[in-house]
């Protein structure tokens, strides 16, 4: 079956774009150890099916395909973050968990009904995390004594709590975020509007939640996501994205202890184009520009938080 196809009962949403085939090799070395600290996996689809309540329906990305692209780019772990097209029906990343020899870590979606004991069961196979989801094309929102009460199960775990929010809804959510006891890993930079000035009051708010909040870290990733004008990490552009750049610079300059990139492979909902993943992986030193910043960022960080047993 091609890598676009998905299999089972399910038909892709209409305009998917399928993860790039045959990646280019990385210019950019990257330090033994990296950990790609954000990817999925979807389905397969005959396999794991996609939750009922989905807001789209992806192409398959198999545990397969995922190491396979791992070994490609260089990075030696993982750690897969629960899609949304799998609701809390956390079979198919803790297949992949059990499957990668203790290369792959997990951030898991639960609800507030979860046991103890399938608690222990997802901590098993790998899962270190929780995660949030606070964007409205994704999830329904779900209501904020859940998720409080979900902290309170998987706190004494040593888990964290992975949000994934846009920029113009940090305000309404950000005592609520500041409450949350444990580490907090904030995806995407909190999806800045990168036309905005990177010195403007929208990423200062940003900034200042990361200032006041010493528990806070963040992924400095999906620039193919954020960017606006590119260029695109396509036909060997070597400097894709650069209107994140400075955002992501930012960023990785004043908290080098608390960031983590990822690929986020394999792009789901893209609508303009799908990166070439080993063109991603040279945007790295445009963001984290020398050895001791990519070592922290690819190594002793994603490890701290995903490795420390
Ligand atoms: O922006 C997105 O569409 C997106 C979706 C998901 C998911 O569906 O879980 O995860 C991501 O990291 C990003």
């Amino acid at each position: 079956m091609a890598h676009g196809d998905t299999s089972g009962d399910f038909e892709k949403s209409p305009g998917w774009l399928d993860w790039y085939d045959g990646p280019t090799m990385p210019t950019f070395a990257l330090p033994a150890g990296a950990v790609d600290a954000h990817c999925h996996v979807f389905g397969p689809g005959a396999e794991f099916p996609y939750a009922p309540e989905r807001k789209y329906t992806p192409c398959d990305a198999s545990a397969e395909q995922l190491f396979a692209l791992r070994d490609h780019l260089g990075f030696d772990r993982n750690v897969i973050v629960q899609a949304t097209c799998h609701g809390a029906d956390n079979r198919a990343l803790v297949d992949a968990l059990r499957r990668s020899d203790g290369r792959a870590r997990g951030v898991a979606t639960v609800r507030r009904d979860i046991t103890d004991e399938q608690l222990a069961e997802l901590h098993a196979a790998g899962v270190r995390g929780v995660r949030f989801n606070f964007v409205k094309r994704l999830v329904d929102r779900v209501p904020t004594d859940s998720l409080e009460e979900i902290v309170a199960k998987i706190a004494p775990l040593g888990w964290h709590v992975v949000i994934y929010f846009e920029a113009e809804d940090l305000p309404e959510l950000y005592d609520f975020f500041s409450g949350i006891p444990t580490d907090v890993v904030v995806d995407h930079m909190g999806r800045p509007d990168v036309t905005k000035d990177v010195d403007g009051e929208e990423f200062a708010l940003f900034l200042r939640f990361m200032r006041e909040n010493p528990n806070v870290w963040t992924k400095v990733s999906c620039p193919e996501r954020l960017s606006v004008t590119g260029p695109r990490a396509l036909d060997g552009e070597q400097h894709a994205y650069t209107d994140v750049v400075p955002f992501a610079r930012r960023v990785v300059e004043e908290f080098p202890d608390r960031v983590l990139w990822g690929t986020d492979w394999p792009h789901p909902n893209l609508k303009d184009h799908m990166p070439d993943d080993g063109l991603l992986v040279d945007y790295i030193p445009q963001i984290a520009t020398t050895p001791e910043l990519q070592q922290k960022l690819l190594v002793d960080n994603p490890r701290r938080l995903y490795w420390a047993d």
